[in-house]
């Protein structure tokens, strides 16, 4: 059922350069989570500090019941486990075909017989519908397909949590809209715990149960979609309409005064509170309690007649 993450007081640094500080949030068990900022916030640190791979100064994650920043360096090898990693170009070795990409966790992280690695190869290669490219090399496919295969091979050790890095970058808009529609499928089928990184404001608006946003070092906001969408903050409105009025400037800061006069100038008109309707499990997913209550909740919202799947 996906496990909680606790994040509490959390700051990262390099030297001198404070990346976030004091970042606090949950990330509900079981649901999907989508993390937004301008480029150089540090989603990508947040990432690997979540797994382990980077330590924060000060700070906890707390992960079924045990703060990972103290683990010792075997320790944390258990709790690694529990994570999949989707990597920006799906991080793939460029001699291995697909199939050995993909089984490559499970021959050297368990004591798995060959039988057995291809059973679950080729189940998590058809989960992500990548059925009959096995023998592929990474160069010789599309990058779509080469995030499906990042994903398949985050599937295998069955995490109970899914880290996406960008999944949707550089690829055009029809495969983010396949790969989101995946990524809700795959929720709703593994109940995974999901936070992923995006830019990609039409896949935040859809995709997530909750949204958060990382600006000037900072966790400005996290919480329920609803709410950072309907959100007045106006950084958040600055971002949600990639305009360039606001806080965020080009490389950096704007002073006080340029923010005021700007947003004194926009007229936005009457505040569309547009809630986008929620992308839902696809036909033949079967929806667990959780999505079937999403279902019947953006039902009301959109009068949409949605039922079950
Ligand atoms: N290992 C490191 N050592 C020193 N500085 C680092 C290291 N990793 C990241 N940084 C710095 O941390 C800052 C945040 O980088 P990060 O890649 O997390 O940003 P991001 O929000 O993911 O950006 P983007 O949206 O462009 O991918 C950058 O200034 C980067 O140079």
């Amino acid at each position: 059922m996906g496990v909680e993450i606790c994040v509490e007081g959390l700051t990262k640094s390099f030297g001198h350069q404070v990346i976030w500080q004091d970042v606090s949030l949950t990330l509900p068990a079981g649901e999907v989570s989508v993390m937004l900022g301008p480029s150089g916030t540090g989603k990508s640190v947040f990432l690997k500090t979540l797994v382990g791979l980077l330590k924060p100064e000060r700070g906890s994650i707390t992960i079924q019941g045990r703060d990972i920043t103290r683990l010792r360096e075997h320790d944390l090898y258990e709790v690694r486990k529990l994570f999949g990693v989707l990597f920006q170009d799906g991080a793939l070795f460029g001699s291995m075909n697909l199939y050995d990409n993909i089984a490559f966790p499970l021959r050297e992280h368990t004591r798995k017989s060959e039988s057995e690695i291809r059973r679950i190869v080729l189940e998590k290669m058809d989960m992500v519908g990548l059925i009959g490219a096995e023998e592929k090399l990474p160069g010789e496919i599309s990058g779509g397909m080469r995030k499906r295969a990042g994903l398949a091979r985050a599937l295998v050790l069955d995490p109970e949590i899914i880290l996406f890095d960008e999944p949707d970058s550089g690829l055009d808009p029809v495969r983010v809209a396949y790969l989101n529609q995946l990524i809700v499928d795959l929720n709703a089928q593994i109940d995974a715990t999901f936070l992923i990184v995006t830019h990609d404001i039409a896949s935040a608006r859809q995709v997530p149960d909750n949204i958060g946003l990382l600006f000037r070092r900072e966790l400005v906001l996290f919480g329920p979609r609803e709410e950072l969408l309907t959100s007045d903050e106006p950084v958040v409105r600055q971002f949600l309409n990639g305009r360039m009025q606001g806080p965020i400037g080009m490389a950096e800061e704007k002073d006080a005064a340029q923010v005021e006069q700007e947003l004194a100038q926009i007229d936005e008109g009457p505040r569309v509170r547009d809630l986008t309707p929620r992308l839902l499990p696809g036909p033949g997913i079967t929806r667990p309690p959780r999505w079937e209550a999403i279902a019947r909740r953006e039902a009301e919202l959109h009068g949409t007649g949605v039922s079950s799947a």
